[in-house]
């Protein structure tokens, strides 16, 4: 049975989901805290959902074998570490859009409870004080909101920003000016948006090039008394440079949802009068953990039970509407890579996907890769459909796709050619009542299913030679399932490729070899 662990407080909406699509979860919040015991929950369980508590680290993924997806509730993906899982196959997702909103509400609250300091003066209300004269605040309208950042989260913010009469400004080097326009932000670089800004907010993930993009120098560069929101991801201001600007005035105030170490339950930050913090509550709203929460749980069940990919980070999308209509060129692109794998001995120098027909009006990403991921597997440990492409061009192996629109005999066709400093082999093949078929191996045609165990022998095409291989695989007690043919004209080359109900051993296939006219001969497996 599908089973998935939910170790973080996702909302009980994501149980809901998976059970009803037949999914066995076991939900346990306290176990994001705890890698031991994560360690020896997670083996059983094919799927892991998660928020920001627990880290999937390299260690837990190795001792994951049966994990095939990682889906987090939300957006941040800084805690799982994507190579490692990659490297083990492991689809990783998350839900990009599912606590945008929320969390840009919150910078939103953020800056407004930096402006009129509306912590501190409810605290000092309750207290029975009335300090009427000691919170004097600041007005937002008219005044240069810099965003750093202007992705989802940063553009929402943008927008509730002009609807309170800010100016605002943008710092994001992958924002396009025609972009900036549709938002109407000025975009600008990061010295000129320190230079102007009445306040700062950062909505980036955080990367080498965002760490500490808020340092000592950065700071200093700022208009004094900015006032600072960090509702992205700790690490991307410097806590201790912000604790001198606070002291020296550069900085007026900062309000913090996100910290350098969390859980934060001690920082030099806090207590101050001039520094507001939340304990990482930027998507915690009702509505923003419903939704991430039923997100990834159908993108988990999706992929798990139909092979649908939504919002993943390290493969290509598959819609839930694409997905049975992929599956069956999925399997065949994998047993032509894997035939067409298995008969290269010398080092791949490229591979080619040729689709032809009705198949070039699907997603063919998945067929590649996994294509890919059969044909390098006898000669690469760890290559799986999640990595193939990416391992293929780490390794300088040219990945490339055609695609024409007839295809002369079949419905559709795919072809996978590999590439070897020696030469290329070509395989071409086609499904029959939705089972993958080999229908040609180089220019020779032929016809033949695919079994678990298969000999494939290529020979001259001389009388006999059917009877003698017949009488070899009889006497060594190896049942044919299936014998097909293919040659290039009578007398010529030939080739047979046979399924049978056990593997060929090495003693049969030395014997097979030495038969009359044959050239080679080499057992297979599928
Ligand atoms: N506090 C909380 O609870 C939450 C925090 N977040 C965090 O908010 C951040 C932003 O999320 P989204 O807007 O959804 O992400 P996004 O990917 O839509 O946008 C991020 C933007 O940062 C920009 N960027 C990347 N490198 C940059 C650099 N070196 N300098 C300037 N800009 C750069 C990108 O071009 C992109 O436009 C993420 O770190 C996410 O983890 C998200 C949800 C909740
Ligand atoms: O979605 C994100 O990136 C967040 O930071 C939200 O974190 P959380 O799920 O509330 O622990």
């Amino acid at each position: 049975m599908t089973k998935v662990l939910i170790s973080d407080k996702l909302s009980d909406d994501a149980v809901r989901v998976l059970e009803a699509r037949g999914i066995e979860v076991t939900f346990d919040p306290s176990l994001g805290k705890d890698a031991e015991k994560l360690k020896a929950a997670l083996p059983g369980h094919h799927g892991w959902a998660i928020r920001s508590a627990s880290r999937a680290t390299a260690q837990l993924i190795a001792s994951s074998p049966d994990l095939k997806v990682i889906g987090r509730a939300g957006i941040g993906v800084d805690n799982i570490d994507i190579p490692a899982a990659t490297a083990a196959g492991i689809a990783v997702m998350n839900t990009p859009f599912g606590n945008a909103i929320t969390t840009a509400e919150h910078a939103i609250a953020m800056m407004f409870a930096l402006a009129r300091q509306i912590p501190q003066a409810n605290e000092s209300t309750h207290a029975g004080k009335w300090e009427k004269s000691r919170f004097m605040g600041r007005e937002l309208y008219g005044k240069t909101l810099g965003l750093i950042g202007c992705g989802n989260i940063g553009s929402i913010v943008a927008d509730r920003a002009q609807g309170l009469h800010m100016k605002v400004v943008a710092f994001d080097p992958y924002l396009t000016a025609e972009r900036a326009v549709e938002l109407g932000v000025e975009k600008l670089e990061l010295q000129d948006l320190l230079a102007r800004a009445d306040f700062i907010t950062l909505h980036t993930p955080l990367t080498d090039q965002t760490r500490n993009i808020l340092d000592a120098g950065a700071l200093s560069k700022t208009k004094k008394g900015v006032r600072i929101i960090n509702c992205a991801r700790g690490g991307l201001i410097d806590e201790a440079a912000l604790l001198d600007a606070l002291e020296t005035g550069q900085v007026a105030g900062a309000a913090l949802d996100v910290f350098e170490t969390e859980p934060a339950t001690d920082n030099p930050l806090f207590g101050r009068d001039d520094v507001v913090c939340t304990p990482h509550l930027g998507a915690a709203t009702e509505e923003a953990q419903e939704n991430v929460a039923v997100q990834i749980a159908e993108q988990i069940a999706d992929y798990l039970l139909t092979g649908a990919v939504t919002n993943a980070l390290n493969m290509a999308s598959v819609s839930a509407e694409e997905a049975p209509k992929l599956k069956p060129y999925i399997a065949l692109a994998e047993k032509l890579g894997s035939l067409c794998g298995q008969l290269t001995a010398t080092g791949v120098t490229g591979i080619e996907l040729s689709y032809a027909g009705q198949v070039t009006g699907l997603n063919t990403a998945p067929m590649t890769a996994a294509a890919v991921a059969a044909a390098l597997a006898p000669a690469l440990q760890g290559v799986n459909t999640v990595n193939a492409v990416s391992v293929a061009k780490d390794r300088g192996i040219q990945i490339s796709e055609t695609k024409t629109d007839k295809s002369p005999n079949f419905g559709a066709t795919i072809t996978v050619t590999i590439r070897t400093e020696k030469g290329e082999r070509s395989i071409t093949g086609a499904t029959f009542g939705g089972e993958p078929r080999v229908t040609r191996i180089g220019e020779m045609r032929l016809e033949a299913s695919f079994a678990a165990h298969m000999l494939y022998v290529v020979n001259d095409d001389k009388p006999g030679f059917i009877g003698k291989l017949g009488d070899l695989m009889g006497e060594a007690g190896v049942n044919i399932a299936t014998f097909n043919l293919g040659r290039h004209s009578a007398g010529g080359e030939a080739v047979a490729l046979i399924a049978t109900d056990d593997a060929v051993g090495k003693d049969l296939l030395r014997q097979v070899r030495d038969l009359p006219n044959v050239k080679s001969a080499q057992a297979l497996a599928f």
